[in-house]
């Protein structure tokens, strides 16, 4: 008996002394302590944090924020995984744009070869990253998007025509998501299916159940930098089998009826098409080599024609609805934006051309101050690629430390924005020059900046001028205000969609 005793007190003591040692020695949570950087203590041993998983991503951000409100940065953890927060501006250029070579990579990101649809921008690393942006960044270029112009025209007069037939109460939501989706399906797959008015197409329906917000896939969104590994061995995607299939399907097909049919349309696809022809040359002649990431393939063109859907079709979506919903609640500036769109038409013959689009400021602030209010994403997210001393400060982040951007924290910071919840355009009046450098950041800042910002805006605003133009906007009798924001989504989109109504002019 005395020895079972013994046997046991030994056994424990061990054992709290093996757990000792892990706390205060070889723990990942005494990275911030050992690095002199004020943190917030993980919830749980061994697991670490996992607030980050469950929380709703709007009151992450304003926890982020104000969490230590007199600090320019602090660190805590997702699960054992040690990441800074950011909370100054000039820190977050300093990060973003001025010593960008410290922090090249986002840290949430996968393999470019773990599935057929990987192979894209976002999930490009370091030196293979710049040359396949280098390559991708003249596909935005003013000439390219005067190229695209007449599908987004097609798919505003498709809108038009919905609402027309359509008057009255509407879930904004989802008719913006039909648009979006009309321009995505149009100008990144070359496949002109007016979901606007028969949103009965297949595609339309995986694509809406794919993207909508789903707690199953937020979580794995949120740990994909940890199951990263595991993705690529089983060759995984946050997709479907049969949606994985359904996009490389519809890819192959259009790009085959137009070679067989010599069709050339100036969209997006066909400037990837073209990407690929160059690189076809340069593998022939035995310039690069075929095996290479940097060899723009078939595969590139399937992946970033997808990357367009997954980056492009939810944030326009949901940023469209904010700004309908502002407008519906703020009729003095629908009433300012509905005047400009009226003057700069009459100038261009009633003709919405690339140029009058172009012409549209007050519009644009608009859009702006929407995505202030209501940016898809609450925090920029970087992983440091080379140790980085912070400026100012003895703290030396070691290579492969989180790095979180606090946007949504800082466009509501009424030090940076007076009165922050008001819908104020004017802010953005380029003229007044009144926004500090390093406070708005909705499509993130520096050389990995979102590749397609010019592109989106223009998007918005030809929905918004076509739609303005016939129509008046107003809360209706469903209109919930304030607003919420679906919990289930990794994004800021809208819960249950937004109810407005609209009247013909
Ligand atoms: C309202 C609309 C949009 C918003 C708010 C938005 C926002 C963002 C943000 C915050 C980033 C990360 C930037 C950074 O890390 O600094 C990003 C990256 C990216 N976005 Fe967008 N985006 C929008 C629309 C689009 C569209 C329509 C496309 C279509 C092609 C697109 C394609 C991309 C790509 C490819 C990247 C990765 C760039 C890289 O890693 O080099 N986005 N976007």
């Amino acid at each position: 008996m005395e020895s079972l005793v013994a046997y046991v007190l030994e056994i424990g003591l061990l054992a709290a002394a093996l757990v000792y040692l892990y706390t205060k020695l070889y723990s990942p949570f005494n990275f911030w302590k050992k690095l002199g950087v004020p943190f917030v203590k993980p919830s749980y041993p061994i697991i670490g944090e996992t607030s980050f998983l469950f929380k709703p991503m709007e009151d992450l951000g304003r926890s982020w924020y104000d969490t230590f409100p007199n600090e320019k940065f602090y660190g805590t953890f997702q699960l054992w995984k040690p990441v800074l927060i950011v909370r100054d501006p000039e820190l977050m250029e300093n990060i973003m744009i001025k010593d960008f070579s410290h922090a090249y990579n986002r840290n949430n990101m996968v393999e470019p070869d773990t599935n057929p649809l990987a192979k894209h921008l976002v999930n490009y690393r370091d030196e293979k990253w710049k040359h396949l942006r280098n390559k991708l960044t003249p596909t935005f270029s003013s000439g390219k998007l005067k190229g695209m112009h007449p599908q987004l025209l097609a798919c505003g007069d498709s809108f038009v025509k919905y609402l027309t037939k359509n008057p009255g109460d509407a879930q904004v939501k989802d008719l913006f998501g039909r648009f979006s989706m009309d321009v995505v399906s149009s100008v990144a797959f070359g496949l002109d299916l007016d979901v606007m008015n028969n949103p009965d197409s297949k595609f339309y329906e995986i694509g809406k159940s794919v993207f909508a917000p789903n707690f199953f896939v937020r979580f794995f969104f949120m740990l994909q930098s940890f199951l990263a590994p595991l993705y690529k061995k089983l060759g995984l995607n946050l997709l479907p089998k049969s949606m994985e299939k359904l996009f490389v399907d519809a890819v192959k097909q259009t790009l085959e009826y137009r070679e067989k049919n010599n069709v050339t349309r100036q969209d997006y696809l066909h400037i990837l098409t073209e990407l690929k022809k160059k690189d076809d040359e340069l593998v022939k002649n035995k310039e690069l080599d075929p095996n290479s990431l940097d060899v723009f393939d078939e595969q590139s063109i399937i992946s970033n024609s997808f990357v367009f859907f997954a980056a492009g079709y939810e944030t326009t979506g949901s940023t469209l609805s904010y700004l309908f919903y502002e407008l519906a609640l703020n009729q003095d500036v629908q009433e300012k934006v509905y005047q400009e769109i009226k003057t700069v038409l009459e100038k261009h013959n009633d003709e919405l051309t690339f140029e009058a689009v172009g012409e549209m400021t007050y519009v644009e602030q608009a859009i702006n101050e929407a995505l202030r209010l209501h940016p898809p994403g609450v925090a920029g997210d970087r992983v440091i690629t080379k140790d980085y001393q912070i400026p100012g400060t003895d703290v030396v982040l070691p290579k492969g430390t989180a790095v979180l951007m606090q946007v949504y924290g800082m466009h509501l910071d009424p030090k940076y924005f007076p009165e922050p919840h008001v819908f104020r355009p004017e802010r953005f009046d380029p003229e007044k020059n009144e926004i500090i450098k390093g406070t708005y950041l909705p499509f993130g800042a520096g050389p990995r900046i979102c590749i397609a910002a010019r592109f989106a805006k223009i998007e918005m605003k030809v929905c918004t001028a076509m739609l303005l133009k016939n129509f008046k906007v107003k809360r209706c009798s469903r209109t919930k205000v304030p607003h919420e924001n679906d919990p289930r989504s990794f994004l800021l989109t809208p819960k249950d969609g937004i109810w407005l109504n609209f009247e013909k002019r």
